[in-house]
Parts: C-alpha cells; sequence; structure tokens
C-alpha cells in the first residue's frame, strides 16, 4: 500500500450495457486488510466489477482508484485470480512458468530478480500453496483444482495491496477450498492486502470476511456479514419473499434463484450463500 487511503474506492460508481444497469450509486472503500465477499447471482456485474478494477471496463459514470490512483491496466498493486477456465493440454507452460510470470512482471524467465532469488521466490510461492509435487509437470496436464492453486500463487507473488479473487473456490474438494480459505486470511494478515472476493458460496470464507456486497435487481446492499444476510434486507433488495436461513452453521439463502439469472447448471433452489 503506497497511499496511505483505501486501497480501492468507488465514487457514484454506476455500470450499465446497453439500457440494462448492473449497479449504480455505488461509494465503497475498500480499506487495507479488509476482506469484503461480493454475492449475487448470475450476471449481477460481479466480475465486471473486478474488471472496473483492473482496468478493463470503464465506469458508465463515477470514478475508481486503486492506491489512490486511477485505475490502470497491469497495476502490480492487485494481485488477481480470474474466474476459472482449464488451460489446453498443450499450454507450453509448467506450473512453476506460471507463478514465475507473477513473480516477474508476466515476462518469461527470471529477469528482474536474479536467477537465484527469482527460483527461491517462485518455490516458497510453490510451497505455499502446496503446489511443490507438480510444479514441473505442463499446466494443461493438471486437474482444475491443481491449476487453482497455481493461479493462487502467480497472484500473491507480488505481495499486492488489493487481492481479487473470482469464484477461486470452484473445482476445490472441500479441504482445499478450506486450505485456500486460510491462506488468503494468512496473505491478508501477513500483508495488510484488501481483498475482493467473488463468490456465490459465501460459507468457506464467512469467518473471515468483514463486509458483504450483495448485488442484485441493477441495486445492491453492503454491510456485514450479519447485517446483509437477513431475509428482510434480501427481500427488500430483491422486490421478493427470500429467506435467509442458519442451517447447520451454514447461510442459505431460499427464494433468491427466481430473480437471479439461473441459467448454470446446479445453481439451484437453496443456493448456499
Ligand atoms: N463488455 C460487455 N458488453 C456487454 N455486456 C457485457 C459486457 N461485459 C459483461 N456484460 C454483461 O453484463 C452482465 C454481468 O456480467 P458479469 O460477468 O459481470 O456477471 P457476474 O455477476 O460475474 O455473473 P456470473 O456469476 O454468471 O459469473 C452479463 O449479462 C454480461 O453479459
Amino acid at each position: 500500500m503506497t497511499s496511505g487511503g483505501p486501497a480501492a474506492s468507488f465514487r457514484g460508481a454506476a455500470l450499465a450495457f446497453g439500457r440494462r444497469t448492473l449497479w449504480s450509486g455505488l461509494n465503497l472503500d475498500i480499506q487495507p486488510g479488509e476482506y469484503v465477499a461480493v454475492l449475487g447471482g448470475n450476471g449481477t456485474g460481479k466480475t465486471s466489477l473486478l474488471r472496473v478494477l483492473l482496468g478493463l471496463q470503464t465506469l458508465s459514470s463515477g470514478t475508481v482508484e486503486v492506491a489512490g490512483a486511477p485505475v490502470r491496466r497491469g497495476s502490480t498493486e492487485i494481485g488477481y485470480v480470474p474466474q476459472q477456465r482449464a488451460f489446453d493440454d498443450r499450454t507450453p507452460l509448467r506450473g512453476r512458468d506460471l507463478v514465475g510470470m507473477g513473480v516477474d512482471g508476466h515476462r518469461w524467465g527470471p529477469r528482474l530478480l536474479g536467477r537465484r532469488a527469482y527460483r527461491e521466490r517462485v518455490d516458497a510461492l510453490l510451497e505455499r500453496v502446496g503446489a511443490t509435487e507438480y510444479a514441473d509437470a505442463p499446466v494443461g496436464t493438471l486437474s482444475g483444482g491443481e491449476q487453482q492453486r497455481l493461479r493462487v500463487a502467480q497472484a500473491l507473488a507480488t505481495d499486492p495491496s488489493l487481492l481479487l479473487f473470482d469464484e477461486a473456490l470452484l473445482s476445490l474438494d472441500l479441504q482445499r477450498q478450506k486450505q485456500l480459505a486460510e491462506l488468503v486470511a494468512q496473505q491478508r494478515d501477513r500483508t495488510g492486502a484488501a481483498v475482493l472476493f467473488v463468490t456465490h458460496d459465501i460459507n468457506p470464507i464467512i469467518d473471515d470476511v468483514d463486509r458483504v456486497l450483495y448485488l442484485a435487481n441493477g441495486s445492491f446492499r453492503i454491510g456485514s456479514p450479519s447485517e446483509v444476510l437477513r431475509s428482510e434486507v434480501l427481500s427488500d433488495l430483491y422486490g421478493t419473499s427470500v429467506e435467509v436461513m442458519r442451517v447447520a452453521g451454514r447461510v442459505l439463502v431460499v427464494g433468491a434463484e427466481v430473480v437471479d439469472h439461473c441459467d448454470v447448471p446446479g445453481h439451484h433452489e437453496g443456493a448456499a450463500l
């Protein structure tokens, strides 16, 4: 963090495509060390929000800053784990090359750091995500969960001040989800990074989350999990009866799927949020 102010800041921010407004009137400061979960159904603009911070998507109105400066592409202030797309079998990269691209400014091979410091940094990152064992295998031959851990190591490589995760827990089994959630919380604690975590299921990270940004219906609610994840708050946001239940320690939202764009197989009634 270089600015001493918020890690990210939106002022009067709106995003619309054609006549469809995804969200508007967003005023949000994300403080260093703050952990924000971004929730909402398919197509509500969660990924687009991250793309705005990455300088890949322009706001329709309002402003956005990262570390006190206008957003720009390729900022080393930001670590990003995109929504998962599998690597092709023929991708000519090993796991350690992928992580190395995060260490050395997305260039091939050791350039910015000395060869030895580069290697040590990559090894340490691989170890942190538990990927040492398959670091020399071509990425396209690895499972979705293994590839995901490498992407996380790449995102953490420069100890960025803002970490963006887009559905990073998908394709991980429960134990790996827990490990990744712990890794993110540790990174936040160690470096003071702010975290913006897009997810359809808040349960694996709920103990770490400070605030929830819940997008729906062209609008949003923001607050602590206990303020936002309430039947009356989400019913008001969705404009229909939505029930938030706590079952066996898990938060379940029932009724929202009627309004959300539920075009994803497996996204069914009683979505775990
Ligand atoms: N560049 C663009 N031009 C036009 N429409 C776009 C563009 N980018 C995104 N959209 C639309 O904006 C909506 C929100 O997309 P976005 O990917 O942000 O949703 P999301 O909340 O991340 O959804 P999901 O949970 O399905 O990943 C979608 O309907 C998408 O088609």
